[in-house]
């Protein structure tokens, strides 16, 4: 018999990718496409949902091709997504009814305005461990059946269907039959009760959502569907594991015990910490969240939220345009021993954990005619490292224990210099693993339980592979000097609005 392989659909925020992966866990092809972003206002950004759909179908075609395999030897289908990000469409034509709001679209931010005055902040939270926040897709759903001429008289016929980005995916390549999520995603629309686990009708009613709208939610680790034929030539693969992008990073870096956790770097910066069968409210800043629904239970998470990390990496190559690509910032970083002093706050978007702080913006401070393009660069990847101290800070006040190692993942952490730092500024060792694409790895694994294809998160675990370790040097001193200043940075940036 030929061998078998699990296929991962991931589908970020600025690019849809395919890979697949043998039993070992490990990369056998991958296949990656970019589309467009269409920023029609400031602080909107907006995706188009079908072009999502057919770069999602050029990568599984491109991921066959390249690895020369049938898709007969596709054991199952694992899809991973950018979370949040909402699109509603209508069932009788499968079209949009408008674009994809994405997750940092700010959009939506005088609804959560008005929500938040008329004092609906507590009962979010006890319900969804979530607060009121345009980066979430309650209120994105709102905005759509507001403002899309005839869109909520149709909703209300139960014409229109929500989705996150796995919902949308899911319902395309089972042509139209499937309509469902996961706890995963659920968990982070403002719709869900986590606790419950079931869609909340006090925060429908508060949003004016329609029941009928909202998929069905399920397990991670299911299989929900099976593929309609014409998109695998005459095969049909199930679809069998779902989880949004950043609990499927902390399922493939085998984060499985309570107090693992990973941080990843990508448009923004995710770190989530498994906080077991447990939900911990937070009480600095972070989110609680599901983490997955495996083996008829589920886990949760407590997450520190980011928007901007390596997308500041991305400005500093196309706004002010000096790097040529973002590799390169650890050149510039290294040929000078400090910032002297430069910090840069990444507030783009305003800021999440912990400050949740949307009128603020970006800002330099501490420049002298002595800075250099190599300050400038050194201070926006620091910049990156002081946000996570911040969240791993409130996320041991939360959990009441140290971390032991932090777990990195995504495009960012081949930037060794910012690695070194990041274990500098915490006090703790990173460990970067083989298969950077944990994300990927962790929808596959979800898939490939469903599927038989693992046997158990044990197997699954003893696959995780360190590549490399990167042990604090700095002394405390000089790590509670450079984080006060970063601190300082922050708090100046706030008065300024
Ligand atoms: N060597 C590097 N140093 C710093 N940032 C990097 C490096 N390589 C990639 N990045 C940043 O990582 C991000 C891409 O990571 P990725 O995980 O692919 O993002 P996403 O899934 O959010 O689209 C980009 O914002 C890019 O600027
Ligand atoms: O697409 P990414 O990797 O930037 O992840 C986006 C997050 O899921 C947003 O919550």
């Amino acid at each position: 018999m030929s061998e078998t392989f699990i296929l991962s659909l991931d589908q970020g925020t600025t690019s849809s990718r395919a890979i697949l992966f043998n039993h070992d866990g490990e990369i056998v092809e991958t296949a990656q496409k970019e589309f467009e972003q269409f920023f029609l206002h400031p602080g909107w950004v907006e995706h188009d949902a079908n072009e999502i759909w057919t770069s999602v179908l050029s990568c599984i075609s491109e991921v066959l091709r390249k690895a020369d395999i049938e898709p007969s030897q596709i054991a199952g289908i694992g899809i991973t997504n950018q979370r949040e990000t909402t699109v509603v469409w209508d069932k009788n034509t499968k079209k949009p009814v408008y674009k994809a709001i994405v997750w940092q679209s700010r959009q939506t931010d005088d609804i959560c305005k008005e929500l938040n005055d008329q004092g609906y902040g507590d009962v979010v939270r006890s319900k969804t461990g979530l607060l009121i926040d345009a980066y979430f897709s309650g209120t994105k759903v709102k905005w759509i059946l507001d403002n899309v001429d005839g869109a909520r008289e149709k909703a209300e016929n139960g014409d229109l269907l929500f989705g996150t980005m796995d919902t949308w995916l899911v319902y395309k390549l089972s042509g139209g039959k499937t309509h469902i999520t996961d706890y995963s995603n659920a968990s982070r629309t403002l719709m869900f009760n986590i606790y419950d686990l079931e869609w909340d009708d006090d925060l429908l009613d508060m949003l004016g959502v329609p029941k009928s709208m909202l998929p069905e939610v399920r397990q991670s680790s299911e299989v929900y569907a099976k593929t309609v034929d014409y998109h695998f030539f005459g095969h049909e693969v199930p679809i069998a594991g779902i989880a949004g992008d950043q609990q499927a990073a902390l399922f493939g870096q085998a984060c499985f015990e309570r107090g693992m956790a990973k941080n990843t770097y990508g448009t923004g910066n995710f770190m989530l910490m498994n906080t077991g069968e447990e939900g911990v409210a937070s009480e600095h800043g972070l989110l609680t969240t599901l983490a997955w629904g495996v083996d008829g239970k589920v886990e949760y998470a407590l997450e520190g939220s980011i928007f901007v990390s390596g997308s500041a990496i991305q400005w500093l190559r196309d706004g002010l345009k000096i790097i040529e690509d973002s590799p390169q910032s650890e050149d510039y970083a290294t040929r000078v021993g400090s910032t002297d002093g430069v910090y840069m706050v990444p507030a783009f978007v305003g800021l999440g954990t912990p400050y949740w702080d949307s009128d603020v913006r970006g800002a330099f401070f501490g420049i002298t005619r002595g800075t250099s393009r190599e300050h400038i660069i050194r201070a926006t990847l620091e910049a990156l490292a002081y946000q996570s101290k911040d969240v791993l800070d409130a996320m041991i006040a939360d959990s009441g224990t140290d971390l032991k190692t932090l777990r990195v993942d995504g495009g960012a952490v081949k930037n060794d210099f910012l690695m070194q730092f990041q274990s500098d500024i915490l006090g703790v060792p990173v460990e970067r693993p083989v298969v950077q694409e944990t994300t990927a790895l962790g929808a596959a694994y979800l898939a490939g339980l469903a599927v038989g294809y693992w046997k158990d998160k044990e197997e699954i675990a003893k696959q995780w592979k360190n590549e490399k370790t990167f042990q604090h040097e700095m002394d405390e001193q000089t790590r509670e000097e450079l984080y006060a200043g970063w601190k300082k940075a922050v708090e100046a940036a706030r008065v300024f609005k």
